[in-house]
């Protein structure tokens, strides 16, 4: 478990943040979002104490980050950052093996760790281990910093708009492996962005920061339905909120008795799956079927409408 409590940076006069507290459970991945310059990156490098607070502290399975000296800080706290700091000269095993060697692991446990990774991170150790990093896609560049950062399997993963200088459609493929191979792995994870989509993907809870204060720290679902000021609404986007809220309810939360016709939808599909399927294929209504086949009801676009409404 992380505790950041009541940090705060001062650059000058201005507060760069001020007074941020928040926990993020164990398996859990916390993002940070908001507008540029709102201190975002800057709390994020005093969790691992790139940048020494001011004030506040930050409790790793409650111990005091102040109190572990920084080498071993560095290996108890992935860190991954956009443009994902690779070294140029050094092969991708030799990049992905650089904590590991920091901390003399024997040859053999490096070798069979790089392994692991690679393969994690769908790469042919065959084809890949040998490469430089020039000679990799952005998309392969970034899942090799992700692996270095894991290599020594860190208590807490810090990402900094890692998916950055990632191309829309490489971004969403990036972001859903990052969600398999954590929950996989169960890693704790901090992520900045500015991309209010990729908070909503990723995130267990989203910390709104503005200003270098922390707005709001909650799950979407509640960021969505009750917003605490009217940035965070405005931020949370008014056009799209119909949209994200179907997609944090099931079918199975708005399903009807009763058969209809057509390809059956599952149970545990979203309903802004389900409405977007109903309206692909032209009908008000879908049968609902298990995993096995089984029919269990059906779905109706007036039946999403109204459960829309009970939301809103
Ligand atoms: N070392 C520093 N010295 C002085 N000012 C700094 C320093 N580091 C950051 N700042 C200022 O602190 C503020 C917050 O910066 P920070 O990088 O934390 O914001 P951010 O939310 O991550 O922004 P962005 O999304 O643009 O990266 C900015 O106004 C920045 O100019």
């Amino acid at each position: 478990m992380i505790e950041i409590e009541h940090l705060s940076k001062r650059y000058g006069e201005t507060a760069v943040v001020d007074d941020v507290s928040f926990t993020v459970d164990e398996g859990e991945i916390a993002v940070v979002v908001g507008t540029s310059g709102a201190g975002k990156s800057t709390l994020l490098r005093m969790i691992n104490r790139l940048v020494v607070p001011d004030e506040g502290r930050v409790l790793i399975d409650g111990q005091d980050t102040a109190t572990i000296p920084e080498d071993e800080l560095r290996h108890r706290i992935g860190y991954v950052i956009q443009g994902y700091g690779l070294f140029p000269h050094r092969t991708v095993a030799e990049n992905i093996a650089t904590v590991p060697r920091l901390l003399g692991w024997d040859r053999r446990r490096i070798a069979a760790r790089v392994e692991e990774l690679l393969d994690l991170f769908q790469l042919d150790a065959s084809e890949f281990a040998r490469k430089f990093p020039h000679q990799l896609s952005g998309g392969q560049q970034q899942r090799v910093g992700v692996a270095r950062a894991l290599a020594a399997k860190p208590a807490l993963l810090l990402m900094d708009e890692p998916f950055g200088s990632l191309d829309p459609v490489i971004r969403g493929k990036a972001q859903d492996d990052l969600l398999a191979i954590q929950r996989r792995l169960g890693t704790t994870i901090v992520l900045v962005t500015h991309d209010m989509n990729e908070a909503f993907h990723l995130g267990s809870r989203i910390a709104v920061m503005d200003q270098a204060r922390l707005l709001q720290y909650a799950t979407p679902a509640d960021l969505l339905t009750h917003p605490a000021e009217p940035f965070v609404e405005q931020l949370v986007g008014t056009a799209e909120r119909p949209f994200r809220l179907l997609s944090f309810v099931t079918v199975r939360d708005a399903m009807e008795p009763g058969p209809a016709d057509g390809e059956p939808l599952l149970p545990t599909a979203s309903l802004r799956e389900a409405l977007a399927q109903l309206i692909w294929r032209g009908r008000t209504t879908l049968p609902v079927a298990d995993a096995s086949g089984a029919p269990v009801g059906r779905i109706s676009v007036e039946g999403i409408l109204a459960h829309g409404r009970s939301l809103s």
